[in-house]
């Protein structure tokens, strides 16, 4: 009788202990596919018709709302702190140096707000639809389709510094680039997958020059790079011109979510530098992973996928921190 009673008093203090730990650290909880089943069971398919009609429009969209997601997740998480303009205490995410004048996208993720507020007003935070643009960009290209763990809040500020720190730069060795991955708890196989992502989009001369005529100092252009494939490259980018000239990323298939980005490494046709040492770094754990997505599309695209949905779960806001915003570019009330 005592024992019982002592038992059951411990589980009910167990319990009592559980909800208080999660009340006051809801960022504990977890995503859900099913958060919105309730309140916007449709956001989805809002998301997908929006990115689906920007795509009518401009085959590149895609690949830059992939981008955008990636750039918010790396600092300080899918909050969507990349999405809040300058003002007041605000140093804007936009204005940091990988962002600006690089990424794009941000009329489009307003275009897709607009649509969920119609439908379902002020339950889907603009984290959710960033992840949720990224995962319709990839399997409206031909690329891989999954179900997105939803349920992120937004943040209240953005972290211009971090922007600068945190995120990879293709001039940056793969040691570099691989320990920025690990600080936000992405591995080996994840790096390779998500770089994919380079099989599609556009990237401007100024993120590559640097390899076609006066690589590290040497007056010789990247070794690593194919000689026809320079010859096109110096072409688009004469050294000292434009550096926001645009080319595709993926030159085999442009604006096609597919594995041939792998078999460009292979043929030292990768664009930036960060690519191509994946596949020629020698004696790196990222050679072998080239080689398997290029020889089967689907191991490629099985692990996109999870490693998209590993990427969406970087320290989002959850339960009662940050906001709903009502306008992904600025805090609440602001
Ligand atoms: C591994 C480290 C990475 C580096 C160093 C890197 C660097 C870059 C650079 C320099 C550009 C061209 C930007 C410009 O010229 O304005 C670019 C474009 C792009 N990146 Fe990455 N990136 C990396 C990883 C990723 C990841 C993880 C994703 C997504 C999962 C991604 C998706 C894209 C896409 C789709 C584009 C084309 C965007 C467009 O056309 O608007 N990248 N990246
Ligand atoms: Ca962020």
């Amino acid at each position: 009788m005592f024992s019982s009673f002592f038992s059951s008093s411990s589980y009910l203090v167990l319990v009592a202990i559980t909800i208080a730990v999660l009340t006051l650290y809801p960022s504990n909880a977890q995503l859900s596919t099913t958060f919105y089943a309730s309140t916007c069971s449709n956001v989805s398919s809002i998301v997908r018709t929006v990115v689906q009609s920007a795509l009518n429009s401009d085959s590149r969209i895609g690949a830059s709302l992939i981008r955008l997601h990636f750039h918010d997740c790396f600092v300080d998480g899918c909050d969507a702190s990349l999405l809040l303009d300058n003002s007041g205490s605000i140093q804007s995410e936009k204005d940091a140096i990988p962002n600006k004048g690089s990424v794009r996208g941000y009329d489009i993720i307003d275009n897709i707000k607009t649509a969920v507020e119609n439908q379902c007003s002020g339950v889907v935070s603009c984290a959710d639809i960033v992840a949720l643009a990224a995962e319709s960009s990839a399997s409206l290209s031909g690329g891989p389709s999954w179900n997105v763990p939803l349920g992120r809040r937004d943040s209240l500020t953005a972290n211009q510094a971090g922007a600068n720190s945190a995120l990879p730069v293709p001039f940056e060795d793969l040691a570099t680039i691989t320990s920025k991955f690990s600080a936000v708890g992405l591995d080996t196989t994840d790096l390779v997958a998500l770089s994919g992502a380079h099989t599609f989009g556009r990237a401007q001369c100024s993120t590559f020059s640097s390899r076609l005529y006066n690589f590290n100092g040497t007056n010789n252009p990247d070794p690593t790079l194919d000689s026809s494939y320079l010859t096109t490259l110096q072409q688009t980018c004469p050294q000292n011109g434009d550096g926001t000239v645009l080319t595709d990323l993926d030159p085999s298939s442009a604006d096609t979510f597919d594995k041939n980005y792998f078999a460009n490494l292979q043929n030292n046709k990768g664009l930036l530098q960060s690519d191509q040492e994946l596949f020629s770094t020698a004696g790196a754990a990222t050679v072998s992973i080239v080689n398997s997505f290029s020889s089967d599309q689907s191991a490629f695209f099985t692990s996109f996928a999870q490693s998209m949905i590993n990427m969406g779960n970087i320290s989002p806001l959850t339960g009662s921190n940050g906001e709903i915003r009502a306008d992904c570019k600025k805090v609440n009330g602001s």
